[in-house]
């Protein structure tokens, strides 16, 4: 099922001069350290280096932020938070020093927005973050209500880029979470039920150990939530500003922090919602093993939304639930880009 070329991209290293060819065993920089990109601002990386030595929870608290620009021969591959680099040259970290980047790890997935999204209208896919593993989808379950809508945008963006996805129901002091768990628990979504100040524990376990990108709307409480995670978020990200100049008003992109208990949350404030526009129709389908065979018997081109589908003729036969079917149709309908709407 996995069809997306991570690497299509990948860096060519010219052969050095005289030296024996390098191979995949060998890297060409043996003197490299490792670097986790946790922001990108024109053209500058800004990476955090762990010390080799020491316990993970020493290392974590040690680490250093250390910004880098791109070696040459990594010619034109882009770089993007959550990318693991290998950086030469001055990694002190220190004031004003600048490393090289040398090399970018084998992504393990890549995450991207695509043309239709309401903010981005020029018609360009592009990577948001590589090598997650878990979108985090944050809905609050009242002020602001919510976006079935939304939430299936995403679920579709995650089954497309192979990260599993985890539905993260906010302001549970506001509203009960029955029915918004109700429509996504039998699509297999897992979910955990948060409020401010309660216990995160549930969350903790599904973050620690992963690379977790965080989306949602304005207003879900995503902040409080990373304030709560990472005590020093405040104080990490303004870190990250700094280094890269940026102000803090500006810094829409996403940011990596890392998490206390280890593991990756990624913040993605300039990203509300993904495009689908670059998903397929077979990809939204392949979340939906009970439907997928019933299309064999759909007329060729089947949008599978009405009108000749054999889903409805599956459906009623039994195969699968209703609900299952209009959950697909909801996907379908919203990767072709009708607006999101509170839900009722
Ligand atoms: N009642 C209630 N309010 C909450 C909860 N979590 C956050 N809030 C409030 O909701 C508002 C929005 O929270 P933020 O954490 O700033 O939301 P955000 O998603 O980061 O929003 P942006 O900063 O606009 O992206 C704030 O006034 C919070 O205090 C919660 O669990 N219950
Ligand atoms: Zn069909």
């Amino acid at each position: 099922m996995k069809k997306r070329q991570y690497d299509e991209d990948d860096v060519r290293v010219r052969p050095g001069k005289g030296s024996r060819p390098r191979t995949r065993i060998r890297p060409a920089h043996d003197d490299a350290v490792e670097g986790f990109v946790v922001a990108v601002d024109r053209g500058r990386y800004t990476t955090l280096v762990h010390p080799e030595k020491g316990s993970a929870a020493r290392r974590r608290q040690e680490a250093r932020l250390v910004v880098a620009m791109k070696a040459r021969e990594l010619g034109r591959k882009g770089i993007v938070v959550g990318d693991r680099v290998a950086l030469v040259g001055d990694v002190s970290g220190r004031p004003d020093t600048l490393a090289r980047v040398v090399r970018v790890e084998p992504r393990t997935s890549m995450l991207r927005r695509s043309a239709d999204d309401t903010d981005d209208t020029d018609g360009i896919e592009r990577p948001v973050v590589a090598n997650a593993d878990q979108l985090v989808i944050v809905t609050a379950l009242a002020d602001p209500p919510p976006r079935p809508r939304m939430i299936d945008r995403i679920l579709v963006a995650a089954f497309d880029a192979d990260i599993d996805p985890l539905l993260c129901l906010t302001k549970s002091d506001l509203a009960p979470p029955d029915a918004l768990v109700a429509l996504y628990e039998p699509l297999g979504v897992p979910h955990v039920v948060v409020h401010k100040g309660g216990a995160l524990d549930k969350l903790r376990d599904h973050l620690r150990g992963h690379v977790s990108v965080l989306v949602g709307h304005s207003g879900v409480g995503k902040s409080t939530l990373v304030n709560a995670l990472v005590p020093d978020a405040n104080r990490a990200v303004s870190q990250v500003n700094a280094v890269t100049g940026r102000g803090r008003h500006t810094s829409t992109s996403a940011v990596a922090l890392e998490l206390p208990e280890g593991g990756w949350i990624i913040d993605t404030p300039g990203v509300r919602s993904f495009g689908l526009a670059h998903v397929s129709v077979e990809t939204v389908l392949a979340g939906f093993p009970d439907l997928v065979e019933g299309t064999v018997h759909c007329p060729k081109g089947c949008t599978h939304l009405g009108e000749g589908c054999a889903l409805d003729a599956w459906v009623a036969a039994g195969h699968a639930g209703p609900a299952r079917l209009e959950s697909l149709r909801r996907l379908l309908s919203s990767r072709e880009g009708a607006p999101d709407e509170p839900a009722t």
